[in-house]
């Protein structure tokens, strides 16, 4: 029974995806994400992340994030796209450890869309 859910959720995780992946890649994956939760750690790697805890969730976004800069120093695109992809996996394990949901950080971006960061920075300054 349990198996059969499994397989399941695998199909309509695999079934969700577009023929060309776009940003709503990550609402997906957030859903994947949160469906850890309390899950086996011996089976599943966010289910691992979870069950280290915080500290650790942020020091492999920390970690990720340098291997992405140094890709992007060194001038190599493929393996930037592949340290970005961990970098974004990571994050996500971050926010849905501290109950962030992405909604909220897509309407930040939204509500900057058009603000220049120069002009907004001068009016944080006045
Ligand atoms: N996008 C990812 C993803 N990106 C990277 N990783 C894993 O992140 C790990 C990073 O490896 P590292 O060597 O940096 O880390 P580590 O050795 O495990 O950790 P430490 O040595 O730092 O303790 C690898 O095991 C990668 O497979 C990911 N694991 C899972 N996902 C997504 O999450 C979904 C659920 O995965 P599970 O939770 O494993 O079922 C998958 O279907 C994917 O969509």
């Amino acid at each position: 029974m349990a198996d059969d859910k499994k397989a399941d959720d695998k199909k309509s995780e695999k079934a969700a995806k577009p023929a060309a992946p776009t940003g709503e890649v990550l609402d997906r994956l957030y859903a994947t994400v949160q469906s850890r939760k309390g899950g086996d750690p011996e089976a599943s790697y966010t289910a691992k992340l979870f069950s280290r805890g915080t500290a650790k969730i942020a020091q492999k976004v920390g970690e990720e994030a340098v291997e992405t800069v140094l890709e992007a120093v060194r001038g190599d695109k493929a393996a930037m796209a592949s340290e970005s992809a961990d970098l974004l996996y990571h994050l996500m394990v971050l926010w849905a450890d501290a109950g962030l949901e992405p909604a909220e950080v897509w309407d930040r971006l939204a509500q900057r869309e058009g603000i220049s960061g120069i002009a907004e920075k001068k009016a944080r300054k006045s």
